[in-house]
C-alpha cells in the first residue's frame, strides 16, 4: 500500500458539513459526486498532501444511513492507495482478511475501490483505491 488515499467522514447533511469543513479547511470543497451505486453524496476537500471525503447517504438502505443510526456521525473509514488493486485483493484475502467486494467497482473521484470488513480489521473500515486510467 502507498499511501492514504483519503479519510472518509459520515455526515448527516452534506450542505451543511461542506460549510462547516470548509471554514475548518480555510477551503471549499472541490467537488460532489454522487455514487448511485454505493447510496452515497459525496465531497472531497484538498487539504495540503491529504484528502478528505464526505459521505451522506442518498437513499434509505445506505451503508451511510446505517452507520449514523449505529453510531453516529463521524469517521467512516481509512482508504490507501494501491498500484494494483487486483493483486492486492488476492494478497489480503490470503492473509485473512474479509474482502466485500471480490471484483473493484467504481467509487468517487475516478477510482476503483474494494472495501475490507471492519470486523476483520480490528473495527476500521478499510477502502482499497486504484485510480482509473482510460
Ligand atoms: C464512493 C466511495 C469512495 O470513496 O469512492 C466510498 O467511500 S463509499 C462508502 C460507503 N460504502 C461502503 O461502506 C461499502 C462497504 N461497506 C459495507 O459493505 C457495509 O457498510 C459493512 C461494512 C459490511 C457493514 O454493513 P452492515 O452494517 O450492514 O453490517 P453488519 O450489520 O454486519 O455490521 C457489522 C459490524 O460492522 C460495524 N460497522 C459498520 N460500518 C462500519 C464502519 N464504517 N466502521 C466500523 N465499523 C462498522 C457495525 O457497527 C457492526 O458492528 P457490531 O457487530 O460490533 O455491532
Ligand atoms: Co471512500
Amino acid at each position: 500500500m502507498k499511501k492514504i488515499e483519503h479519510i472518509g467522514i459520515a455526515v448527516k447533511n452534506l450542505k451543511e458539513s461542506n460549510a462547516l469543513f470548509g471554514k475548518l479547511f480555510g477551503e471549499p470543497h472541490y467537488k460532489v459526486e454522487t455514487v448511485e451505486s454505493e447510496g452515497v453524496n459525496t465531497s472531497f476537500f484538498q487539504v495540503g498532501d491529504n484528502k478528505i471525503e464526505l459521505l451522506e447517504a442518498s437513499k434509505d438502505d445506505s451503508p451511510i444511513a446505517k452507520f449514523i443510526a449505529r453510531k453516529g456521525e463521524g469517521i467512516h473509514h481509512i482508504a490507501f492507495d494501491v498500484d494494483d488493486i487486483e493483486a492486492e485483493i488476492i494478497r489480503l484475502k490470503e492473509e485473512g482478511f474479509i474482502v466485500l467486494n471480490d471484483r473493484p467497482k467504481r467509487g468517487a473521484d475516478n477510482k476503483w475501490v474494494a472495501f475490507l470488513h471492519p470486523k476483520s480489521s480490528n473495527g476500521v473500515l478499510i477502502e482499497l483505491c486504484q485510480e482509473i486510467k482510460e
